[in-house]
């Protein structure tokens, strides 16, 4: 039987002593001038972040957003094989989930990453496809990190607490295979540690450090189980590090992803 997923995260976690994801948000109109005419520019661009930053990933997550055209496709299925060259999983951050048909056809693309993001709005059904798959890391959005979060995840419910507290119960209970962890951005710290203490027994994926301005401190000691697992991730902080630097951008982004493993090992625990 193949590894679960947590367990291989554990693995690399504890290899490269890191618990930075590596967002690969890789916005086509800002990949430097000499990579604009490469046959696929996006692939060109994160090979060369890859190279520069595979020490310091405990994993890869691209944002599917940035990848939906048939050049992007192909770019980001050369960045997960190469990626997985380098021993790194890959997390795809889609916020996929539809009716279950329809869910059957997203939940294919775990056949060549190793986590997914997905969404909890439309209930368990919706995600029980993902769920299924026993290896494979299954992150449900719980509390974003974005300010629109509030409109509907912090509505009080007649049967008491919040929608955000809720999907994170339910998460327990879809956690049959112990592949579920949940989303919980950093700008909302108090909320974090919240969560962190209601569901002690999932992994956090931890957004919103970085370009976002959320706290890594609390990123840190509430994103992580007690075990040491979970994710801190840095998309634009990371990968557009170099902006300005022309040839010398991957360098700037190994630079960054190193300051922030640094910063954020400074908070993980001697329990861990
Ligand atoms: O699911 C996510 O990864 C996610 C959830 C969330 O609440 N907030 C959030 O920023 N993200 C993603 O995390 C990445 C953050 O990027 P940066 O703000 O550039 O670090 C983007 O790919 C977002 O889509």
């Amino acid at each position: 039987m193949a590894t679960a997923f947590f367990d291989r995260l554990a693995d690399r976690i504890a290899t490269i002593d890191s618990v930075v994801s590596v967002g690969l948000d890789s916005q086509l109109d800002r990949l430097p001038e000499h990579l604009q005419d490469h046959d696929l520019p996006q692939w060109a661009f994160n090979r060369r972040i890859i190279d520069a930053t595979h020490e310091h990933a405990a994993c890869y997550k691209p944002n599917a957003a940035f990848y939906e055209s048939a050049d992007g496709w192909r770019a980001l299925r050369e960045t997960i094989a190469y990626a997985h060259g380098k021993d790194v999983p890959v997390l795809l951050d889609a916020k996929r989930a539809d009716i279950g048909n329809t869910t059957r056809q997203y939940a294919d693309i775990l056949d060549d990453v190793d986590a997914i993001t997905v969404n909890p709005y439309m209930g368990h059904d919706s995600l029980q496809p993902f769920l299924d798959r026993a290896d494979k890391g299954v992150f449900v959005l719980c509390r974003t990190s974005n300010p629109g979060r509030t409109d509907f995840q912090d509505l009080e419910l007649d049967s008491g607490g919040t929608l955000y507290e809720r999907v994170a119960d339910r998460a327990v209970a879809w956690n049959e295979h112990n592949n579920v962890g949940l989303v919980v951005g950093a700008t909302g710290p108090d909320e974090l540690e919240a969560i962190r203490e209601q569901v002690p027994s999932l992994p956090f994926l931890v957004p919103g450090v970085g370009a976002q301005g959320g706290d890594a401190k609390a990123a840190v000691e509430h994103g992580l189980r007690d075990d040491g697992v979970g994710l801190v991730n840095s998309s634009r902080g990371i990968i557009f590090a170099g902006e300005d630097k022309g040839e010398d951008f991957a360098a700037a982004a190994g630079q960054s992803a190193k300051q922030l493993k640094q910063r954020l090992n400074q908070y993980r625990g001697d329990d861990e």
